[in-house]
């Protein structure tokens, strides 16, 4: 199998540089199995070990991942191992170990200390940075939500980094030509229309999209009223990108924070800011000088349904992946377009 990452045996004392201290005290539990922490046996040093069965879409995860590793803000990729558990082939990642964890429960935890769209807007600009660094190199992330946003330690100086590639891309690889309409919905807008490239990055500039809404408030978009349980309406409202900017919450929030939003929650990817528009939005740009009032994000982070809000994220991000794999053509039977019709019919009589 082609990869363009090295694989060490794990078995191999000399080359293995880490071991799980049991009992391995779990990190996170994924739908892909455990995070596990391990020691590094020279230094003593902690790590996150990420165990994956050897398939040709980990080794994709991986190799991504690899390839990406490099930026500040991603979470980095120290070795990759392969051994066999009961004669299941495994890849085993150690990654840096985030201790910090996950971006609004950082916040939240945070209590009296009032967050400010300064803030918001110096994690923004690392998270876009990570994208930035992606999209450059040809990689659509395609899940950024909360969960895959991590920090490195607790307090001041942690830092926030992107993790998670299980549903990364490469955006330049070429994909057969007029097959994506053959029986999908995808999210508003033909991939081959935009083309495949822009049509995956876009999937990520949604992301950001959601993400900066929550920090400003402490709730999701497409929320009628923040706080409530997720109604069976807001599948529909992030269809049609029907959300508002409440008050009082959003009172204090800068008109160019709106702005930024806006464009970057249009629901035709086409219309959808790239990630170069929003490294150059007067949002990005003006840091220092953006509203040090207190928002009301940590106060409403507390009452957000999380586990329907993380559900309903993961569906419209997968409603926005079309993969080659995923695309399956109709047969002429089972199609039900009215054009075709006829031909069905002559199917039928001719012999
Ligand atoms: N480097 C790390 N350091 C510390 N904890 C981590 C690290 N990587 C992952 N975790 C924890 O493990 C959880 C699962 O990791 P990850 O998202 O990579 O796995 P997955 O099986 O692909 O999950 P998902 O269900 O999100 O697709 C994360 O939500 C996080 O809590």
């Amino acid at each position: 199998m082609g990869n363009s990452f090295s694989v060490k045996p794990h078995k191999d004392k000399t080359t293995k540089k880490v071991t799980v201290v049991p009992p391995p005290k779990i990190l996170g539990v994924g739908i892909n199995g455990k995070v596990v922490e391990c020691e590094h046996r020279a230094t003593g040093e902690k790590y996150a070990l990420k165990v994956l069965r050897d398939v040709p879409k980990a080794r994709r995860e991986i190799e991504l991942h690899v390839a990406a590793s490099g930026h500040a803000h991603i979470v980095a990729v120290l070795d990759v191992y392969e051994n066999a558990y009961n004669d299941v082939q495994c890849l085993l990642v150690v990654m840096e170990k985030m201790e910090g964890g996950e971006l609004f429960a950082r916040i939240q935890e945070r209590g009296g200390t009032a967050f400010t769209e300064r803030e918001a807007a110096h994690i923004m600009r690392d998270i876009c940075g990570a994208v930035a660094h992606l999209h450059s190199m040809n990689i659509a992330h395609r899940d950024i939500k909360p969960e895959n946003l991590l920090y490195t330690e607790a307090g001041s100086r942690g830092q926030i980094k992107l993790t998670d590639f299980g549903f990364a891309k490469r955006t330049n690889e070429s994909e057969p030509q007029g097959l994506a309409t053959a029986c999908f919905t995808p999210y508003y807008c033909a991939p081959e229309v935009l083309g495949s490239e822009k049509y995956d990055k876009s999937c990520d500039l949604w992301s950001i999209g959601v993400v900066m809404y929550i920090l400003l408030c402490g709730y999701p978009p497409f929320f009628s009223a923040h706080g409530l349980p997720m109604s069976p309406g807001m599948k529909s409202r992030i269809k049609s990108g029907h959300y508002t900017f409440p008050s009082p919450e959003w009172d204090c929030v800068s008109q160019a924070a709106k702005d930024l939003i806006t464009k970057l929650l249009k629901t035709d990817p086409a219309e959808r800011y790239t990630i170069d528009q929003v490294m150059a939005h007067k949002w990005t740009q003006t840091l220092t000088r953006l509203p040090d009032t207190p928002l009301a994000t940590a106060v409403n982070l507390e009452k957000t349904e999380w586990p329907e809000m993380q559900d309903e994220m993961e569906k419209t991000l997968a409603s926005m992946r079309v993969d080659k794999e995923d695309i399956h053509i109709k047969s002429l039977a089972e199609s039900k377009n009215r054009l075709l019709e006829k031909r069905k019919a002559a199917a039928k009589v001719d012999p």
